[in-house]
C-alpha cells in the first residue's frame, strides 16, 4: 500500500518520507513484493507455472521516469501483478530480473488473443478514440480496434483519416467468423485488418499504423474522501479555506471553491500551481475537480499569512535580522518566478503564508501570468490592489516583473512596519495622485537605512531602473548575512 500510494502520489513524497521514512535503498524499494511466488530464476523460457491470466507483452517500449517505474522494450514478456489504476506492477520474465510500473495502455494480456496487438484498445469509447488518434503522435492513417460501444462482443474499426476519424462496426457471425462488409467474413481480426490494408479502397481509409497510446500524467486529481475538513482557517474570493488530513493523516489546507465562481477564473490558479514548483511558492498537492464543491489542496502552512502574522504577538516580537530573513525568503520565491517570465501581479504580505520556523511561501496566484513579451497589458476591470501597485500597472494595467518588484517594495514595508497598512488614511485615488507626483512611503522607524533605499529603488518612477529580483535577492541576503555575522 505504501508503496503504491508513493508511487502514484510523488508529490507527497515528503510528506510519506515524514511518515514513514524509506529504510531500504531504492533499489531494493521494490523488494517487499519478494513474496510473490514466482521465481525470477526459474528456466527463463517456461512460464507454464504462472497463470496464463497474468502473463503479458509489452506493446511498446516505455522507460522508467522513477525508481519504482520498470523500462520495457516492445517484446518484453512480463507477469504483471496487480493492476492499480492506469498503471500495472510488472514483472520482467526474461533478462535482468527487474520490477516495476508500466502504464497499462503499453502491455497486453496474452491469454487474449486479440488484445495481444498493438492495433487494440479495449476499453475505449467512440469519443475516447477519436480524441486519441486526433492527437499526436497519431498521424493520417492511425488505426485501433476497440470494443463495441452498442453491439457487446463486437468490434468497431477506427481510422484516422487527415483530420477526421472514421468509424466502422466489425460484427461476429454466429460461427465466429468477423466481418465489415456482410458476405465478406474473415477467421479473426488479422486477417480482416490485412486485407483491408491492402485493399484500403473498400474503406477509403488507409490503414498505416497502429495508434499510439497516450499516457495520462495528471495525477493531481484525488477522490474526496481522502480528505477531511477539521477547521475552518480563513475565507477569500473564490472560497473558504480549511485545514485539512489527506487520508487521515497528513495535514493539508484545502481551499473550497464557492459554487458560483467561474470555473475559468479559479482554473487558473490551479494551473499556475500545477506549473510551479520552489521551495518559497505553495506547493500544489492535489485537486478534487470533478465535481462541486471543488477543492485546491496544498501544503499547509501553519501560522496563516503573513500580514496577520505580523500583526500577532510572535509576529510583534521578530527583530530586524528576522524580518530581513522573511524579505530574503519572498525575494527567493520572486527570482524564481523571474527566471521563468512569471508576474504575479498580487504580490503583498497577506498573500505570502507563513509555517513553522518562519518559513514563508508565496500564495495566491489567480492572477499570475506568463509574460510572452516582458510586459503584460490587460484591459479588463479586474480589482487592483492599488496601493501595492506600480503606477504604469494601476494606470495603464501594464504589468511586467518590474512592477512585481515595486509591489515588493511595498511588502517590504509592511514587513518593516509589522503589517501597516501603506499610505494609512489616503484612499486608492489620492495615492495614485500622490505617487504621480513623486511621493514615497516615509521610512519606517524599525527600518535600516539601507533597506530603506533598497525600498526607494523598488519604487523608482523609470521601470528600468528597479532592481532585478536576483539582484534584490543578492543585495538582500549580503545585508542579512553582514548582521547575523555581527549578532554572532
Ligand atoms: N495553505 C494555507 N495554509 C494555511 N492557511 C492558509 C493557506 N491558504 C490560505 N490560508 C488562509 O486562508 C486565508 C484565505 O486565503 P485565500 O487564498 O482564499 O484568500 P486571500 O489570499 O486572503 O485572498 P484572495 O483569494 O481573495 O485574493 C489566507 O489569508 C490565510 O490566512
Amino acid at each position: 500500500m505504501e508503496q503504491f500510494v508513493r508511487k502514484r502520489l510523488t508529490f507527497l513524497t515528503s510528506f510519506w518520507n515524514k511518515l514513514r521514512p524509506r529504510s531500504v535503498p531504492e533499489s531494493c524499494s521494490l523488494g517487499y513484493l519478494g513474496s510473490d511466488s514466482v521465481s525470477l530464476h526459474s528456466e527463463p523460457n517456461s512460464f507454464s507455472f504462472i497463470p496464463k491470466s497474468s502473463l503479458f507483452i509489452a506493446l511498446y517500449a516505455f522507460t522508467a521516469r522513477s525508481a519504482e517505474e520498470l523500462s520495457v522494450s516492445a517484446g518484453d514478456k512480463l507477469r504483471v501483478l496487480r493492476e492499480e489504476g492506469e498503471y500495472v506492477l510488472a514483472r520482467r520474465l526474461l533478462g535482468e530480473p527487474a520490477m516495476g510500473y508500466v502504464p497499462a495502455a503499453y502491455v497486453a494480456n496474452l491469454s487474449q488473443g486479440t488484445s495481444a496487438h498493438r492495433w487494440y484498445f479495449s476499453k475505449i469509447s467512440r469519443n475516447e478514440a477519436e480524441q486519441l488518434l486526433l492527437s499526436p503522435p497519431n498521424q493520417h492513417g492511425s488505426f485501433l480496434v476497440r470494443d463495441s460501444e452498442s453491439s457487446k462482443g463486437e468490434y468497431s474499426l477506427s481510422v484516422r483519416n487527415h483530420a477526421k476519424v472514421s468509424h466502422f462496426r466489425i460484427c461476429k457471425s454466429p460461427g465466429g467468423s468477423l466481418y465489415i462488409q456482410k458476405g465478406h467474413p474473415f477467421p479473426d481480426m488479422e486477417e480482416l485488418l490485412a486485407f483491408y490494408t491492402e485493399h484500403w479502397k473498400v474503406i477509403q481509409s488507409p490503414l498505416l499504423q497502429p495508434c499510439s497510446p497516450a499516457v495520462r500524467t495528471d495525477s493531481w486529481e484525488r477522490p474526496r474522501w481522502e480528505f477531511t475538513l477539521r477547521r475552518k482557517l480563513g475565507e477569500g474570493y473564490f472560497g473558504e479555506v480549511w485545514e485539512g488530513l489527506w487520508r487521515n493523516s497528513v495535514p493539508v489546507a484545502i481551499k473550497i471553491i464557492k459554487a458560483d465562481m467561474k470555473a475559468e477564473d479559479f482554473t487558473k490558479e490551479i494551473q499556475n500551481l500545477k506549473r510551479l514548483r520552489h521551495e518559497k511558492l505553495i506547493q500544489l498537492h492535489a485537486v478534487c475537480s470533478l465535481d462541486e464543491p471543488v477543492y485546491i489542496i496544498t501544503e499547509l502552512m501553519r501560522k496563516g499569512n503573513l500580514h496577520s502574522y505580523l500583526n500577532s504577538p510572535e509576529g510583534k516580537s521578530l527583530g530586524t535580522s528576522h524580518l530581513l530573513n522573511i524579505a530574503c525568503q519572498v525575494a527567493d520565491g520572486m527570482r524564481y518566478l523571474e527566471e521563468k517570465h512569471i508576474v504575479h501581479r498580487d504580490l503583498a504580505a497577506r498573500n505570502i503564508l507563513v509555517g513553522e520556523e518562519l518559513t514563508c511561501k508565496i500564495a495566491d496566484f489567480g492572477l499570475a501570468r506568463l509574460l510572452k513579451d516582458d510586459i503584460y497589458s490587460t484591459s479588463s476591470s479586474t480589482k487592483i490592489p492599488v496601493k501595492w501597485t506600480a503606477p504604469e500597472a494601476a494606470n495603464y494595467r501594464t504589468y511586467s516583473l518590474k512592477s512585481d518588484v515595486w509591489s515588493y517594495g511595498i511588502l517590504l514595508y509592511e514587513v518593516f512596519t509589522y503589517g501597516q497598512i501603506p499610505y494609512e488614511g489616503m484612499t486608492n485615488q489620492e495615492t495614485v495622485r500622490q505617487i504621480t507626483r513623486g511621493y514615497r512611503l516615509p521610512r519606517p522607524s524599525s527600518c535600516p537605512p539601507e533597506i530603506y533605499s533598497i525600498m526607494l529603488e523598488c519604487w523608482s518612477g523609470n521601470t528600468e531602473e528597479r532592481p532585478t529580483f536576483l539582484a534584490l535577492q543578492e543585495k538582500l541576503g549580503f545585508i542579512y548575512r553582514r548582521l547575523l555575522s555581527s549578532l554572532s
